[in-house]
């Protein structure tokens, strides 16, 4: 019988790993003596032990050149959730991620580690502390929302001790951090045009913000932790700081930070939401004539006037996770981080 060689163990590829959290990640792992390749659709940085990989994953021919030899695999490849286009969603976050499983069992690789989202049960009302058994949103949000349920599941289930397969999904939320091309320039770009004066709600909704250091912890910890006797197969982990914050006074610690007003007056969520509601139906209607991208969407709404926190305790069980950077420090870096975003710059 023909035996499989075997790929280091401190070989591995990063899907992904141009965007914004998959940089972060790649940083870390060089830092703790990974080589790295990383195979993305553009190459936006070059570091030294690390390889670049410029491709589509859902080709996988182009994909089996980059995990050639690795023996882990993190896909944290995913189209913008603002992009709102199914056809995109489908074919990168559904199709592609089914490629990439192919993919990682043609290459010999043993472990797929998965970034997914807490937001794969969020249906747009209150989650408390909510457990990672919680059920998938029957009815998602949005197509992201929708097609990374399907990614989690299909990941999940590829799980297989037999074929020395291991998988493993990290769900964080609401990232945050440096180079973050999301949160912070789109609330900078809302003040700048005047959108930032309401909060939406009484202002006492409960959110947990991550610091992207603890998210790239999460990961590694994951990936180093998943073994054939381990709990972490086939299950999926919340990432959080562990420290709920209320939406708006993050939010304002943030623009305050930054050099803008805080927020003061407040709108009624409903009245909100109807609105979003509204304006993303024409701009759906329009869409063959014209591009119109409301800056409310009825996702980020929903996100600005509910609760949604999770537990993390089973990372803390399973993998020992704790958050590495506190919520005030990771502000203040993040803060600190926008120059060119400061208010007069
Ligand atoms: N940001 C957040 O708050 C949260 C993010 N997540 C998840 O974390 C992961 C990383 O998110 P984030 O870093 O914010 O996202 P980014 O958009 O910054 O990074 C994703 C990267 O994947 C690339 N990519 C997109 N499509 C393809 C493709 N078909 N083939 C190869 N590469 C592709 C992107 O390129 P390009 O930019 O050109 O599209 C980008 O470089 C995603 O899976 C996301 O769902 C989960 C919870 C919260
Ligand atoms: C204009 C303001 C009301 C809101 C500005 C901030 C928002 C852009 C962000 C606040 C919560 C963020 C968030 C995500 C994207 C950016 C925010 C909406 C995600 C949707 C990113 C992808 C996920 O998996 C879940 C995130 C939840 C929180």
């Amino acid at each position: 019988m023909a035996t499989r060689i075997r790929p280091s163990n401190k070989r591995c590829a990063v899907i992904g790993g141009s965007g914004f959290l998959g940089r972060h990640l790649v940083e870390r792992l060089v830092d703790r003596g990974y080589a790295v390749a990383v195979f993305d659709i553009r190459q936006s940085y070059e570091l030294p032990g690390v390889t670049f990989y410029q491709g589509d994953l859902c080709d996988k021919h182009a994909l089996l050149v980059a995990l050639k030899d690795v023996s882990i695999v993190f896909h944290c490849a995913s189209p913008a959730p603002a992009s709102d286009d199914r056809a995109l969603f489908q074919r990168v976050n559904i199709d592609g991620t089914r490629t990439v499983i192919q993919a990682c069992h043609e290459a010999g690789v043993q472990k797929l580690v998965l970034t997914s989202s807490a937001s794969v049960v969020f249906e747009g009302t209150d989650i408390k502390n909510a457990k990672e058994d919680l059920p998938y949103a029957k009815r998602p949000i949005d197509y992201y929302t929708e097609t990374k349920i399907q990614q989690e599941k299909m990941v999940l289930e590829a799980c297989s001790k037999e074929n020395d397969f291991l998988t493993v999904a990290i769900r964080p939320h609401g990232i945050f951090g440096p180079r973050d091309p999301q949160l912070v320039p789109i609330l900078v770009d809302a003040a700048r045009r005047g959108k930032m004066k309401f909060i939406i709600g009484d202002g006492c909704n409960l959110v947990d913000f991550t610091y992207v250091e603890n998210v790239v912890h999460g990961h590694i910890l994951a990936a180093e932790r998943l073994k054939t006797d381990s709990p972490l197969c086939a299950q999926a982990y919340h990432i959080t700081n562990d420290e709920p914050v209320r939406f708006w006074d993050f939010m304002s610690q943030i623009l305050v930070g930054l050099g803008y007003s805080a927020p003061r007056y407040h709108l009624p969520y409903m009245l909100v939401y109807g609105i979003a509601l509204l304006l993303w139906l024409m701009a759906f209607i329009m869409r063959p004539l014209v591009q119109i991208k409301p800056t409310f969407t009825p996702m980020r709404v929903a996100l600005a006037g509910t609760h949604h926190y999770y537990s993390c305790a089973r990372a803390k069980q399973d993998m020992g996770y704790q958050p590495v950077v506190p919520l005030k420090e990771a502000i203040a870096r993040t803060v600190e981080s926008y120059p060119h975003l400061r208010k007069g710059a």
